[in-house]
């Protein structure tokens, strides 16, 4: 059974003063890839930014923003890492960063069959040891989703993740991310500007223009 992850009722969000969006409402449950489209600078990586506080915040006052998960269970794929060529960290160790809380030299035999299990669902098993600098693109992108995954996240947040790939991989990635919704009964929210992705993938659509947010049903 599908259970609710957010619900926003009525959101309104500022920047410097104006305006961003006005009365925002949607609900996003498990098992959905929801996709967030509209033109640049409509406002969607604030909203994000503006949904996280909230789920950081202990306090009550977040009347518009409700989430039935913790802030723990939600892991995050920005826009931008700063992942040069000469990183040196091996892909099995970049996932390990979000699996351990203190860092130590060593797993336990369950945190490595975790680290295995992720690796493999990801396809990364072969190259586990290769720098992630060394990474092509999809594999960087696929290392970025096995960390986040690592964590349990009920829900996870992509923030364009797949626009400096080809159309292949950005397919392929997208194939991967719905077979996780699936196995592991999460919600994704994926913003995006490829209205290919979008109809291909998306459960549900929440465009964004002139500050207010369209929901539409996808399949
Ligand atoms: N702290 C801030 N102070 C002033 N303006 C801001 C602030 N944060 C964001 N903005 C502005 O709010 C608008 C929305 O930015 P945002 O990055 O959320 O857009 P976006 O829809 O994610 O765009 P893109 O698709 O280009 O990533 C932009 O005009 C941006 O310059």
């Amino acid at each position: 059974m599908l259970s609710k992850i957010l619900e926003v009722a009525e959101l309104n969000i500022q920047v410097a003063g104006k305006p961003l969006i006005e009365r925002l409402s949607f609900t996003i449950y498990t098992n959905t890839l929801l996709c967030i489209t509209g033109d640049n600078g409509v406002g969607k990586t604030t909203l994000i930014n503006h949904l996280l506080k909230a789920a950081k915040s202990t306090q009550e006052h977040q009347s518009h923003i409700n989430f039935n998960t913790s802030f723990e269970a939600i892991q995050v794929i920005p826009q931008f890492r700063n992942i040069d060529d000469d990183y040196p960290l091996s892909i099995q160790n970049f996932v390990t960063l979000n699996l351990i809380k203190q860092w130590r030299p060593w797993l336990t035999a369950l945190e490595k069959e975790k680290l295995s299990k992720i690796l493999s669902l990801v396809n990364l098993t072969a190259i586990k040891n290769r720098p992630l600098g060394e990474a092509s693109g999809g594999e960087k992108q696929r290392a970025y989703l096995a960390q986040a995954l690592i964590a349990h996240p009920k829900l996870l947040i992509l923030d364009e993740s797949t626009s400096n790939l080809d159309r292949e991989s950005r397919i392929n990635l997208l194939h991967l991310v719905k077979t996780i919704i699936n196995q592991e009964n999460i919600a994704v929210i994926f913003i995006t500007h490829d209205p290919e992705l979008v109809k291909l993938f998306g459960d549900v659509e929440l465009h964004i223009s002139n500050r207010h947010g369209v929901m539409t049903k996808l399949r």
